[in-house]
């Protein structure tokens, strides 16, 4: 799943510390040039258990980051092939992990809370029980991971994310999507319509803030880890908080509401705010982006975008 919102970056910022050649991205999509020009890419179909062993033994890989998954609204709407990405899927990663002896990466997410979690904040450990099969997946994710760690020693790690915001890649279907939009209509049409409620909630991170995390927390010794399942947060804001930032820049921006059902309720069921004490402790996890420098970055970014593309260097 590495041509997602999440894969290409985290790859950027793994070559960088390892080298280019050391470091595969695959999905089932075609890459974009830019990126089959920076490193290698292979097809990778996540529920093909045969050409996975193939490629992980052909090219003695070491360390496996599982991104593919069908995310939280997409997944709503297409239940039977959630289930088989996100299950079947996760069944293929963990096999091959344990028959290869691979270092396993498989994050998790806010939606692996449900209503009847406690929200403000929600801990690392307390009920779970979603109500999405996005959410159903990521809790199964994060107990056969634990649990094959627990008898095998599998070297599991997960991370729950909290809704991630870009620039380069669009999100790919989440229920806090409307965070990544905002910013793109903010300077397009200086109007954006939000499928959340002005007032909901939820925990939000800068992509470089995820990127590096993701990283540090694979670079930490075991024996300092006193979890495998962790969360990580950020910040926390509604859409009518963020909107009111992105009016510092560009005082014109209006916002219109018009809560989308399936969106909201699945928001609603999030938490607001998650606690990331033990992340902090144990591995020194600490965020870089708030609130005001996460939209003065994606206001500049988008800009230079833009600009890039209107006058292409040569
Ligand atoms: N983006 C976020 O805000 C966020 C937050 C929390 C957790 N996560 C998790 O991070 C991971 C990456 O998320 P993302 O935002 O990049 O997702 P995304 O939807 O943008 O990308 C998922 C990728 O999986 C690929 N894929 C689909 N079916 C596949 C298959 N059968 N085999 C191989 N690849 C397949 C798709 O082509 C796509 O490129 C996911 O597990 C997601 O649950 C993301
Ligand atoms: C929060 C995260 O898992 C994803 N962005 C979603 O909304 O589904």
């Amino acid at each position: 799943g590495g041509l997602g919102q999440l894969g290409v970056g985290l790859a950027e910022m793994l070559r960088k510390q390892y080298g280019a050649e050391n470091v595969i991205l695959s999905d089932i999509k075609k890459p974009p040039p830019h990126v089959s020009n920076s490193g290698p890419f292979v097809y990778a179909d996540v529920l093909d258990y045969r050409h996975l062993r193939e490629l992980i033994v052909n090219n003695r890989v070491t360390w496996l980051v599982h991104y593919s998954a069908l995310l939280s609204a997409v997944g709503e709407a297409n239940v039977a092939l959630a289930r088989k990405i996100n299950i079947t899927g996760l069944h293929n990663v963990l096999d091959l992990a344990l028959e290869n002896c691979l270092r396993l990466f498989v994050p998790s997410t806010i939606g692996a809370f449900g209503p009847s979690s406690p929200r403000d904040p929600a801990p690392d450990l307390c009920v779970q029980r979603p109500r999405t099969i996005y959410g159903v997946s990521k809790v199964h994710g994060e107990l056969m991971g634990e649990y094959l760690h627990h008898k095998y020693g599998l070297d599991f790690r997960c991370l729950r994310y909290p809704g991630v915001i870009s620039v380069n890649t669009p999100p790919g279907g989440g229920t806090t999507d409307y965070a990544v939009q905002i910013f793109h209509d903010a300077l397009s049409t200086g109007h954006h319509e939000c499928y959340l409620r002005a007032d909901t909630r939820l925990p939000m991170m800068h992509i470089s803030d995820c990127h590096r995390a993701t990283v540090e927390f694979m670079q930490t010794p075991e024996c300092q880890l006193s979890l495998r399942t962790y969360n990580i947060a950020a910040m926390s804001f509604t859409p009518e908080e963020v909107a009111q930032e992105i009016r510092k820049h560009l005082p014109h921006l209006t916002v219109t509401y018009n809560p989308d059902s399936v969106r909201q309720t699945i928001a609603d069921s999030w938490p607001v705010r998650f606690d990331d004490s033990n992340a902090r402790r144990d591995w020194g996890w600490a965020p870089v982006f708030g609130l005001e420098e996460l939209v003065s970055d994606m206001l500049m970014s988008i800009r230079e975008n833009k600009t890039n593309e209107a006058f292409p260097k040569s």
